[in-house]
């Protein structure tokens, strides 16, 4: 993806096990130029993880807005809530390759970390490659396609 067809504004959301990495990932972003809409959690107060997944998923799913990210303690719990949104495709990347698959195969809108399984260097780093990696289309578009018909 060129710099200029990346995604210029990104919403957010975490739960308490993720603030830290959160704050991370803003700061990262907003050094690249990202405009980033925080929906919460603000504090490390247990809180839970669907009431900010949802408000993310809802989001993406009416188009508000194009790319979002969800970060909890392993990322399954956000994953399983923000794929129950039609048009929402979450991916849960706490590799590289994942990361780079799940923007040029499933041209994923959500991507999903795990606060407690991955450490600062390697988020970056997924972050980085899945804003940067294109969706391929093609036989993939087809796929995606299906998704509407399920
Ligand atoms: O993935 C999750 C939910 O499936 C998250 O890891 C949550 O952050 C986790 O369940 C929170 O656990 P806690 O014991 O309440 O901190």
């Amino acid at each position: 993806m060129t710099e200029a067809s990346m995604p210029t504004r990104i919403i957010i959301g975490c739960d308490h096990a993720a603030l830290r990495l959160k704050e991370t990932l803003k700061r990262a972003m907003k050094a690249r130029g990202i405009a980033v809409t925080d929906v919460g959690t603000h504090s490390e107060a247990s809180m839970d993880y669907p009431d900010t997944g949802k408000i993310v998923a809802e989001k993406i799913s009416s188009g508000e807005f194009t790319h979002g990210i969800l970060l909890c303690g392993t990322g399954l719990g956000m994953s399983m809530v923000a794929n129950k949104y039609p048009h929402v495709r979450a991916a849960l990347c706490n590799d590289l390759f994942s990361a780079a698959m799940s923007r040029r195969h499933n041209n994923a809108n959500i991507l999903v970390l795990g606060g407690r399984v991955i450490g600062d260097i390697l988020a970056l780093e997924i972050l980085n490659t899945w804003l940067e990696t294109p969706f391929e289309g093609g036989r993939h578009q087809r796929r995606l396609d299906m998704f509407d018909t399920i």
